[in-house]
């Protein structure tokens, strides 16, 4: 007997996408339906490349045709993805603003921005970021490009600044513009003015992801990106310790509040433990255990995982080569999950319905 597309979708709608708690067919995420006698090939488009769930779904789908429409047929599934956004980021082309905070300095906030932003990239996603710690950049070090300067372009009449492209990112520092051996008597404005030209003067052209690097703590800088840019969302990166946790839950509180109000996609715990090299199966709670996941669990907002002390972290981070750009295993597991688990709270944010009206970007 002839099977058909109808009987296919039918089959489909069985399937709930577990994040988004609809199923496949209501989200619009099969497509491309070809049926040639006993063969059967479908897309199934993933809100992100990244997404934890890409096996799972894979094998819901296989199953439900099997169920309910024939146990014969050849099933071949395409499993690709279309990045989501709900807002005008009001950056041109850029479908998602992520910004990493902590509370406290010197937690790993911009180890861990460079490694998200990077292992997105690494699963196929499109990925700028953006160093807005104005204090302390340190993404030109960790990508080795100390000294570089980005040049200008003109597109369609306005100059432009041209991210620097690494390691298949695209990347902008404020440190590019800086003399590193001057400091910067930085006034309100000034930084303002500052960090939105990151935004606002540079040719991102297409991304999924624009990661952002804030600098510690709670200030200007934060207000002007939270005002002038609708976040999808802001990832909080802590320490075990008291008091790095104390402070964190401050910067959780300020991306809460109604006057700010963005999304916060969840909490990092850097260093929570240590592993030594000559022993990778142990691990050294050094500084307690559990503190990110317990503040996660009170506040009620998603953990997004453990990252280890491990001296790789620090030395491909002084060497511009960040650890995610290691092979698969080891050492950046920790992080490619990290990142999968904020690309899923991502497509999560984005399918729920708008908390505010989006707020204009940008000028
Ligand atoms: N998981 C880790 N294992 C080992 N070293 C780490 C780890 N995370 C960060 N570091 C090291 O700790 C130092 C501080 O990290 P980083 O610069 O990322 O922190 P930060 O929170 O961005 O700091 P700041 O607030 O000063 O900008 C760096 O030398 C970095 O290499």
């Amino acid at each position: 007997m002839e099977i058909t597309q109808q009987q296919v979708l039918q089959a489909l709608s069985n399937v709930e996408e577990p994040d988004l708690k609809k199923d496949l067919v209501t989200l619009n995420m099969i497509q491309d339906i070809v049926i040639d006698g006993h063969k059967l090939s479908f897309s199934v488009i993933l809100t992100t490349p990244a997404c934890p769930l890409k096996a799972l779904i894979e094998n819901a789908c296989r199953n439900a045709i099997k169920h309910f429409v024939s146990k014969d047929i050849e099933v071949s599934i395409n499993m690709t993805s279309r990045v989501t956004s709900q807002r005008n980021t009001g950056v041109p082309g850029v479908k998602n603003i992520i910004a990493v905070a902590s509370g406290k300095g010197g937690v790993g906030k911009s180890t861990v921005s460079v490694n998200l932003a990077l292992a997105l990239a690494k699963t196929g996603a499109k990925v700028g970021l953006i160093d807005a710690d104005i204090y302390g950049p340190s993404i030109p070090i960790m990508f080795g490009l100390e000294g570089a300067r980005p040049m200008a372009s003109n597109v369609d009449g306005k100059t432009r600044i041209e991210p620097i492209e690494k390691y298949g990112i695209k990347l902008l520092s404020i440190g590019f513009f800086t003399d590193p051996n001057q400091p910067v008597p930085w006034r309100g404005p000034m930084v303002s003015t500052a960090v939105k030209q990151l935004f606002n003067d540079a040719d991102w052209g297409e991304l999924d992801y624009l990661v952002i690097d804030l600098p510690p703590g709670t200030g200007d800088i934060h207000i002007t990106v939270t005002q002038s840019f609708p976040i999808t969302g802001a990832v909080i990166v802590t320490t075990p310790q008291n008091v790095a946790l104390a402070d964190a839950k401050k910067g959780i509180g300020m991306f809460m509040m109604p006057a700010i109000n963005v999304p916060i996609l969840g909490v990092v715990e850097n260093m929570s433990y240590f592993t030594p090299a000559e022993l990778p199966d142990n691990k050294y709670y050094i500084f307690g255990k559990g503190g990110g996941q317990k503040l996660a669990q009170t506040l009620d907002v998603p953990f997004l995982g453990e990252i280890p002390l491990i001296k790789g972290i620090s030395d491909s981070g002084d060497a511009g080569k960040p650890i995610v750009l290691e092979d698969e295993g080891g050492m950046s597991i920790a992080f490619m999950e990290m990142a999968r688990r904020v690309a899923q709270q991502v497509s999560i944010a984005n399918a729920a319905p708008p908390q505010t009206p989006p707020r204009q970007g940008g000028a």
